[in-house]
């Protein structure tokens, strides 16, 4: 076993014919949901993936098939092909180099020219520095969750653009992006030349075969696809939707612990990549779809893209469970900036400002006495896109649902509703938890997001959501004098 490796159950390296034997395992199951194909689930069960946050990996899923001590020999093991795939400028300092090496039947070059893919998707939006299809607005914006559709649609067809920033011309911004869906991706792998992609699945698991492996992400868990490698994301479950920030800036990073110390917030060691995995299987008309510069490109080759029998390096996919973030907060009085829940962060060339931050709201005690303990009225050069995968946000009583999603832009002010506040001022302030399974997250940018129009003049658009503020009524009483200032 490559060290490193989780094994549960312990299981040898499979051979090659039980490797094959893997690969057979698809089935079409006639469900009366569309008879779409549905992967079987004993390809999924019991997978295996490597633990730690941008660790060098090494994993071969032949044994041997690594080649000891040097990344391209003249002959690869099993006569593999020896190919990089650089996630950062190969000179770039070496504590934020990524790279890795695949060893694979073919090379990934091995295909039919590429071209517009037809018809184009019109939802999907990734240059904000075109204005003709997107606006800015300071109006604090709320939408409710999408509908499944009803036609077969698959996670890339699923996808549209709420808003983003920048541009992959400039390799500086990102996008935010929601999908819905009901059907797996067929004979297809999609590659983002634009950036690196982090999921946040809200109903239905994904699972997603990439060319480093296979890996299973539910809802609860965020998955990074990094810029470069391909992808095919099948839906076990049907119905799926969730949320995509799309980085066009670099790379998600742990975020630094300051004087928490050496310990807390996000564990790298629970951050996990796949296990090399491969398929060798000629497939007709397989399409390789390439987004670049905002367009997609498709091309068509006869094999499927999953054939790296082993790689090395440290730049690869990977999944986190929010679940098992540790959180920290304030223990006497005040409300903590949500900076203290930032899980991952990608960097901008200002110190402490970061193009995206993602950062979450989990389960934790309140326990601050004297103090209004919802989050604070506020306005924030910063603009914050919100979701919630399950439960309800201590924020928002009413209104944002699990799935729904809110953008509070640049300096727009904002804060919890008028029932939150009435009850937050109104309770005794013993410790008490948020309680349930909950989980809200926030995509925080020091860029200014451009929304689409499709976004602003969606049906799930909630144009009542001022109202959970014009509610908010004076308490002002001049003769309320406080102790301090009351004379003897
Ligand atoms: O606006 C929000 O709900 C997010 C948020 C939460 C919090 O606890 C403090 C500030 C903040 O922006
Ligand atoms: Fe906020």
């Amino acid at each position: 076993m490559i060290p490193g490796e989780i094994d549960d159950p312990p299981s040898p390296i499979p051979t090659m014919a039980e490797t094959q034997k893997q690969d057979n395992q698809y089935v079409v199951q006639d469900d009366g949901v569309d008879g779409h194909e549905r992967e079987n689930a004993s390809e999924y069960a019991d997978l295996k993936y490597q633990r730690g946050f941008g660790n060098h990996f090494t994993t071969e899923a032949l044994k041997d098939a690594l080649p000891e001590g040097q990344n391209s020999p003249l002959n690869c093991p099993y006569g593999l092909y020896a190919e990089q795939i650089s996630g950062t400028a190969f000179t770039v300092p070496r504590k934020y180099n990524q790279k890795s090496w695949l060893y694979r039947i073919k090379p990934s070059v091995t295909h039919e020219p590429f071209s517009p893919r037809e018809p184009p998707h019109s939802r999907l939006m990734s240059d904000f520095t075109d204005a003709s299809n997107s606006f800015v607005t300071p109006t604090q914006l709320r939408w409710k969750p999408e509908d499944i559709p009803n036609g077969k649609t698959d996670f890339l067809d699923g996808l549209f653009t709420i808003c983003g920033a920048g541009s992959p011309f400039l390799r500086h911004g990102f996008a935010v992006h929601m999908y819905a869906a009901n059907s797996s991706m067929e004979n297809s792998a999609l590659a983002n030349a634009d950036g690196d992609f982090l999921i946040v699945p809200q109903q239905g698991r994904l699972w997603i075969k990439t060319e480093c492996g296979k890996l299973e992400v539910s809802p609860g868990e965020v998955v990074v696809l990094p810029h470069g490698f391909r992808f095919s994301v099948a839906l076990p479950d049907g119905p799926s939707r969730g949320y995509v920030v799309e980085v066009f800036s670099g790379h998600f990073q742990l975020p630094d612990l300051g004087p928490i110390g050496a310990n807390g917030l996000a564990d790298p060691r629970d951050f996990l990549s796949p296990v090399a995995w491969f398929e060798e299987k000629e497939i007709p008309g397989y399409t390789i779809i390439h987004k670049f510069g905002g367009t997609l490109f498709e091309s068509k080759q006869d094999f499927s893209p999953f054939n790296v029998v082993a790689w090395q390096g440290n730049y690869a996919p990977y999944k986190y469970d929010l679940r098992k973030f540790c959180p920290f907060n304030t223990v006497l009085f005040d409300h903590a900036d949500p900076s203290i829940n930032t899980v991952l962060t990608v960097p901008s060339e200002r110190p402490g400002v970061a193009v995206v931050d993602l950062v979450v709201f989990p389960p934790r005690w309140l326990v601050a006495e004297h103090t209004f303990r919802p989050p604070y009225f506020h306005r924030n050069c910063m603009s914050e896109f919100m979701g919630l995968i399950c439960g309800a946000y201590e924020g928002k009583a009413e209104g944002f649902l699990p799935g729904g999603a809110s953008l509070h832009n640049c300096m727009s002010p904002h804060g919890v509703d008028t029932p939150t506040y009435e009850k937050a001022i109104s309770e005794e302030p013993r410790p008490a938890k948020i309680e349930g399974d909950t989980l809200a997250f926030m995509f925080e940018s020091s860029l200014i997001p451009r929304v689409t129009a499709r976004a602003l003049e969606s049906p799930k658009r909630d144009l009542n959501y001022y109202k959970g503020w014009i509610g908010l009524r004076s308490h002002f009483d001049r003769n309320n004098i406080p102790q301090t200032v009351r004379k003897p």
